[in-house]
């Protein structure tokens, strides 16, 4: 029987890695052409250009799915100096295996057909048929202090995540390198960059992050904890993003003495995945946001298929299905299966609930 999936994964690991090399590009060759959204959150003409990339890839391939992508192209048609900065970028990005890029059906046609496939990116999600979820940088601020980023994909089908790609360009290639707080630094790109994947049923990989057809991969599994006191959790950079004094408190009811390590992105989830860190908490900050699938639906497979448990902190399975965001749940505690019980009960002490 031949696995499910194989030929989205192929595309989908492929795309990754071509937009993550267009992330690079801008990360090392670019002014980061910074501009500021509408909630006053940053994205770069990567952002929308490794969004263009990844969908150009996605409709190549699979025209009839519906994509839900963080970035809308409204901005880009009212400021032409900022439309023609991210087409160069776009238009002169490629894998450099002739086959891979061929296969991936190769250059976008035009500016203006570029802006309509960074808009394909806005569909309302749902329970029902085949959608991807599309972070093109996950971790902006990361991204732009040279920390820890993401680009990010995952394929749900009717509401359950299937396949999930993340390309983490700063990581540490080893799965067994340490894990060290990134949040930024000068470091070249010796040894770094890695991709993580996995298909539901199937396991999870990890393999090196590219520059045309896909490297080896090598299956991952989370680290087994035998002495809770010993374990590392991960969390946000930002306090907006997760409430660090709530962790230190999680942290200490269970004895963790490791201080937390802080790194953008869903690089976390990739991280406790390998077992290079254990625990990954995000806990809200206000009663009013709603996390966006696409910061967590590669994530959550990679690490449930790694033999981890994810769910928000009242226990239940985090929910895609219920649009773009994921409005049934409130943050996320993802863990070792074994340990996630006894995680998610120190959790709602803290948070009273
Ligand atoms: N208030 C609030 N609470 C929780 N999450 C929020 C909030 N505001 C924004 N975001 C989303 O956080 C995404 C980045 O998450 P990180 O875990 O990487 O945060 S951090 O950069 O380490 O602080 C970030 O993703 P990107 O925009 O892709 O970088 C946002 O979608
Ligand atoms: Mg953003
Ligand atoms: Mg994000
Ligand atoms: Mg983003």
């Amino acid at each position: 029987m031949t696995s499910l999936y194989t030929k989205e994964l192929e595309v989908a690991q492929l795309a990754v890695q071509r937009a993550a090399r267009l992330t690079k590009r801008v990360f090392h060759e670019k002014a980061k052409g910074t501009v500021s959204k509408d909630d006053k959150s940053p994205v770069t003409i990567g952002d929308f250009g490794a969004q263009a990339l990844i969908i150009a890839a996605l409709q190549h391939h699979f025209p009839g799915d519906e994509i839900v992508a963080e970035e809308e192209a409204a901005q880009l048609r009212e400021d032409k100096a900022l439309r023609e900065q991210i087409w160069e970028l776009v238009s002169t990005t490629k894998l450099d295996d002739v086959v891979a890029e061929r296969f991936l059906g190769g250059a976008i046609e035009s500016e203006e057909a570029m802006l309509e496939l960074i808009d394909k990116g806005g569909s309302q999600g749902g329970g029902r048929g085949r959608i991807w979820a599309i972070d093109p940088i996950d971790g902006t601020k990361g991204f732009l202090r040279g920390g820890q980023y993401a680009v990010c994909l995952g394929l749900m089908v009717d509401g359950d995540v299937k396949v999930g790609v993340l390309g983490c360009p700063n990581l540490p290639v080893d799965d067994a390198a340490p894990l060290t707080a990134d949040i930024g630094s000068n470091a070249t790109d010796e040894g770094r960059g890695v991709i993580f994947s996995a298909v539901v049923g199937q396991g999870a990989t990890s393999r090196p992050l590219g520059t045309g057809a896909l490297a080896e991969g090598k299956n991952i599994s989370m680290k087994p904890i035998t002495e809770m006191s010993s374990a590392t959790f991960c969390e946000s950079v930002e306090s907006g993003h997760s409430n660090q004094s709530d962790s230190a408190r999680i942290a200490e009811k269970l004895n963790i003495t490791n201080p937390s390590v802080r790194m953008d992105s869903q690089a976390k989830y990739g991280s406790i995945a390998r077992g290079a860190g254990d625990i990954y908490l995000r806990l809200p900050t206000s009663k009013t946001y709603q996390e966006k699938i696409w910061d967590h639906a590669a994530g959550d497979l990679i690490v449930r298929e790694a033999g981890g448990q994810v769910t928000d902190t009242t226990g239940s399975r985090l929910d895609f299905s219920k649009g773009r965001t994921l409005a049934a749940n409130k943050g996320v505690v993802a863990a070792p299966a074994a340990v996630h019980g006894q995680v998610i009960k120190v959790v709602q002490e803290v948070l009273g609930l």
